[in-house]
């Protein structure tokens, strides 16, 4: 008799898997309470980087809504990161921008850095395009180089750590959504011809892009294994945010901006720090805005 008490216990106190997650009906909450702050009905979305804010200024016509007034959503901690959505329009495109996104290292859940690309989802965006600041670990790569990611390696999400854990809300995707084509390969061939259309060269680059949590910058053995594993560069966010969209059914772009390079010899006696991330992308923000204002246009275009 003990022994099933015990058991009934336990069915009534067990833990919920659902404790980091949203259910799709507060996801619908803050969508109509989006759409009761903005007229804007956005196809694409933008999620800004780390110094790349400043691709928002791109809009026009636009309503701006503060992360804390937004219920269910995180907050942005990290300086370069404003944390707010700014709706507008960009080359007759209704876009939304992600101005601060949301990283494991802030202490956010996996499954919460993502609530806006689901948000999004029921938004009606379509398209994604995922932006960031990385430090290149392939050696070809300079300083100010922008890569279109090809390809992801989600580290913290091979030892556990995937946005998708939990239960699965099939209205979302399925429970073992594939990720070979996660970036999606018209996109990356529109950007490819866009970005050499307006001039980029040897300063553009295709390449893998490989999560690490973060917050600490690489080590030199860290930088060497990110290598060996077939990384190009290496940045502290993006993959989660890929990984919803495309379990979501949108199609992503990324793009990557080196803002360093990471070290990977042991004479060397500089060390990387985020204010020169900060810099780089201030530096690079008119090419970026350029890049992504063209591309953004030429989606419009096919639709
Ligand atoms: O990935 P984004 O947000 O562009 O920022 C990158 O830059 C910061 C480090 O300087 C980290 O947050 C890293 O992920
Ligand atoms: N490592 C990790 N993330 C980064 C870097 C880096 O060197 N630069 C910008 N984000």
């Amino acid at each position: 008799m003990d022994a099933l008490d015990g058991m009934s216990s336990r069915k009534t106190t067990r833990p919920t898997c659902e404790q980091f997650r949203h259910s799709f009906e507060e996801y619908d909450h803050i969508v109509n309470v989006l759409r009761a702050s903005t007229g804007h009905r956005p196809s694409l979305a933008i999620i800004c980087g780390s110094g790349l804010g400043g691709l928002a200024d791109l809009l026009t016509d636009t309503d701006s809504i503060e992360y804390d007034d937004i219920p269910f959503f995180p907050i942005s901690t990290v300086h370069g990161h404003v944390g707010r959505l700014v709706f507008g329009m960009l080359n007759e495109v209704s876009v939304v921008c992600m101005q601060g996104r949301f990283h494991f290292y802030e202490g956010w859940a996996m499954q919460n850095i993502a609530i806006p690309v689901r948000v999004f989802k029921l938004l009606g965006v379509q398209t994604i395009i995922v932006t960031n600041a990385s430090g290149a670990v392939n050696p070809d790569y300079k300083v100010g180089d922008i890569m279109l990611i090809k390809d992801h390696i989600n580290l913290p999400g091979m030892i556990g750590a995937n946005p998708l854990m939990g239960l699965n809300d099939a209205r979302w995707g399925p429970r073992f959504p594939a990720l070979s084509l996660a970036y999606d390969r018209q996109l990356l061939q529109l950007a490819r011809k866009v970005a050499l259309g307006i001039g980029f060269g040897e300063d553009l680059r295709e390449g893998v892009y490989m999560m690490v949590s973060g917050p600490t910058f690489e080590t030199v053995a860290e930088a060497r294994a990110g290598r060996i594993l077939g990384a190009d560069c290496m940045g502290m966010s993006t993959a989660p945010e890929v990984i919803v969209a495309k379990h979501c059914g949108m199609r992503v772009l990324g793009i990557s901006l080196i803002t360093n390079i990471i070290i990977q010899q042991y004479d060397r006696d500089d060390e990387p720090n985020h204010q020169e991330v900060l810099m780089i992308g201030q530096q690079r923000a008119a090419n970026m805005q350029l890049l992504v204002a063209e591309v953004v246009k030429q989606i419009g275009h096919q639709a």
